[in-house]
C-alpha cells in the first residue's frame, strides 16, 4: 500500500515549489518533511493528500484512496462549540459508523491519546499540547492508511513537545499506518523519521535515519549528531542558493 508521486512537478502560478520529484511514501513507515520555511513543505503535504492538483506528472494511491488519508493542520482546525469526544465522535458519524461501534473507538483512542479526563472539555480548556493530542486522536479514530501531521509541536515548549512526540510515535506503532510529518526542527526529524525527505529547492533528497531504531535515543549523543548533520544539511542548502 503507497502513495506514489512520478516526474510530479507542482508550481504556484508561476512560482515553481517542485519540479519532477518521485517519491513512494508506503504504509507502516515513518516520514519526516524537513526543510526551511517557505520552502515548500505544507505544499507536499497537500498533494500527497490530494488537495492541490500537479502541473506535471502523476500520484498514484495504490491499495489506498484519499478517503483513506488524514491531514492534521498546523491549526488544528477544533470546533470551539465541540467537546473532546464529539471532535471524535464526527468523523465516525461522517463516515456512517454505527453507534455502537463508535462508542468503542472514541473510548479506545481517548485512552490511547491519554485523554479520558478531558473528554468533556472544550477547546478553550485544554492546553497547547492537549489540543494537539485531540486533533491527532480526530485523525486516527477513523483508522487511516496514512495520517499526514503539519508541524504537530512547532508552539510547544520542549518537555510537551517530547511528550507529544512520543504519542506520535507510540500511536503509529499501534496503528501501523503511514505517517508523514512535515516539521522545520531537525531533532523532531530525527526522532520521529525513519525515511527524512529534506526539501531544498525544487527538489528533495531522501535520508535513511541510522539512528532511529536506537532505543531511548535521546539520551545518545548520535541523535544529537544526526541532528546537527541535518541542521548542517540545511544551512548548506541555505548558502548554495544565495550563491
Ligand atoms: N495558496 C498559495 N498561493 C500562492 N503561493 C502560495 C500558496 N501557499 C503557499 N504559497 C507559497 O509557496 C511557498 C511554499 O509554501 P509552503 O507553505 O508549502 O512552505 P513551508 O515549507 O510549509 O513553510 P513554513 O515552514 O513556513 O510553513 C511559499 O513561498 C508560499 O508563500
Amino acid at each position: 500500500m503507497y502513495i506514489q508521486l512520478k516526474d510530479a512537478s507542482f508550481a504556484y502560478n508561476t512560482e515553481a515549489i517542485f519540479k519532477q520529484l518521485n517519491l513512494r511514501i508506503e504504509k507502516n513507515h515513518s516520514y519526516v518533511i524537513l526543510g526551511k520555511s517557505g520552502i515548500g513543505k505544507s505544499t507536499l503535504l497537500s498533494i500527497l493528500k490530494g488537495l492541490r492538483q500537479l502541473s506535471e506528472g502523476t500520484i498514484h494511491y495504490q491499495g489506498t484512496n484519499q478517503d483513506k488519508i488524514e491531514i492534521v493542520f498546523q491549526d488544528l482546525r477544533l470546533f470551539p462549540w465541540q467537546t473532546v469526544k464529539q471532535a471524535l465522535e464526527m468523523p465516525l458519524i461522517i463516515e456512517g459508523v454505527a453507534s455502537k461501534e463508535r462508542r468503542s473507538r472514541i473510548t479506545k483512542c481517548v485512552e490511547q491519546f491519554n485523554l479520558t479526563d478531558l473528554a468533556t472539555r472544550y477547546p478553550n480548556q485544554l492546553s497547547g499540547g492537549q489540543k494537539q493530542r485531540v486533533a491527532m486522536a480526530r485523525g486516527l479514530v477513523t483508522q487511516p492508511d496514512f495520517l499526514l501531521l503539519d508541524e504537530p509541536t512547532s508552539s510547544l515548549d520542549q518537555d510537551t513537545k517530547e511528550h507529544v512526540q512520543d504519542t506520535i510515535l507510540q500511536a503509529q506503532r499501534r496503528y501501523r499506518n503511514g505517517l508523514v510529518i512535515v516539521t522545520h526542527d531537525t531533532e523532531e526529524a530525527a526522532y520521529l523519521g525513519e525515511t527524512i525527505l529534506v526539501v531544498e529547492s525544487e527538489t528533495l533528497t531522501l535520508i535513511d535515519n541510522p539512528i532511529f531504531h536506537l532505543e531511548k535515543r535521546r539520551d545518545h549523543l548520535a541523535f544529537y549528531e544526526f541532528s546537527l548533520e541535518l541542521k548542517q544539511r540545511l544551512k548548506k542548502g541555505d548558502r548554495n542558493e544565495k550563491n
